[in-house]
């Protein structure tokens, strides 16, 4: 699409039902119909980086799947997302099962060639592991990134078995890389056991600054939202959310379930906060659809992704407007 072209937009949901035909992300155009886009849409089925429950192979397609009711306009933001900027769904990313170190480098060669489009990426998850090589291609694009990254677990330990690429590990190994503007890291969401206290130790070390769940609750979304967004100023930002941050009655179907998390509603309140902030591409990871029940976290992941697109879609559109 060209950028004074009108974004093609979802199928409309009152002449054909929305439960009809095959599921792209919130019914909107494959990537290949529209040429290209300013946001794509991306599955990663990719599982084998993770600790305990498989399943988030399928969490792309459940999203989509719990997509389907999405409607165009978000009140929240006030803002029609689809229509501000061209989103499409560009299908998944086929990688390797049984090698995890090929699947990295496919998932990293993907992201490059799509960031090279001109597009920002709402990449649909598969396990936590798919955060190092997205991050390694947008941060070849915009430099060392600020990360917030919404999740149960810290995902800075070392190695699992030998492993340097698992779910455990991609912020580590960002670190390590060099990829992260270590001035700007936050988690979200944090709690549950540790392996010891030099996990909190390692993890400040590294430049992280942790809001855990109960902060969240303590002291509400909005003032969490204006902390955060004054640490992230105006950094290129990438947004990494495992669903394990939602306490497990608001997101079941994950693989490493963690007792006194967020709700949906204070995950959703904090992004709506952050829509001043650059955010370059985000992800929403590790939904297990097997775990889950009427699609209770695939729903939640759905609106999270929503969100996080309408951030990317009122940027793009103001940043048209100003050129
Ligand atoms: N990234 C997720 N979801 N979990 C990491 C848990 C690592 C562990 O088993 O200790
Ligand atoms: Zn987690
Ligand atoms: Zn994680």
């Amino acid at each position: 699409m060209s950028s004074n072209e009108t974004p093609r937009g979802p199928v409309d949901s009152s002449r054909i039902p929305r439960y009809a035909g095959p599921a792209t992300f919130a019914r909107l155009p494959r990537l290949d119909e529209v040429g290209t886009a300013d946001v794509a849409v991306v599955g990663v089925p990719f599982d084998s980086g993770v600790s305990y429950r498989p399943g988030a192979r399928f969490g792309g397609n459940a999203i989509r799947e719990a997509s389907r009711l999405l409607r165009p306009y978000n009140p929240a933001q006030d803002a029609s997302p689809f229509a501000l900027a061209q989103v499409a769904d560009g299908g998944d990313i086929a990688v390797n099962p049984f090698h995890i170190d090929e699947a990295v480098e496919t998932i990293e060669a993907a992201a490059d060639d799509l960031l090279g489009t001109g597009a920002r990426l709402m990449t649909l998850g598969g396990d936590h592991t798919i955060a190092l090589p997205l991050l390694r291609s947008v941060a070849r694009k915009h430099g060392p990134v600020a990360l917030l990254h919404f999740d149960a677990h810290l995902d800075t330990w070392d190695t699992y078995f030998g492993a340097e690429y698992t779910h455990g590990t991609p912020f580590r190994r960002a670190v390590e890389e060099g990829i992260l503007d270590t001035s700007a890291l936050s988690h979200v969401g944090t709690r549950g056991p540790l392996y010891g206290k030099q996990d909190l130790t390692d993890d400040e070390k590294m430049g992280f600054g942790i809001v855990t769940s109960a902060d969240v609750y303590r002291r509400g979304a909005d003032e969490i939202a204006d902390q955060l967004r004054e640490r992230i100023g105006d950094r290129p930002l990438y947004i990494s959310i495992d669903i394990d941050c939602l306490d497990p009655a608001h997101a079941p179907g994950t693989g490493t379930p963690e007792a006194g998390g967020m709700t949906s509603r204070e995950l959703l309140e904090i992004l709506r906060g952050l829509a001043s902030c650059r955010l370059v591409s985000a992800d929403v990871v590790e939904v297990a659809p097997a775990y889950d029940h009427a699609e209770i976290t695939s729903v939640a992941a759905s609106h999270t992704a929503y969100e996080l697109t309408t951030i990317m879609a009122r940027q793009i559109a103001e940043e048209k407007a100003a050129k």
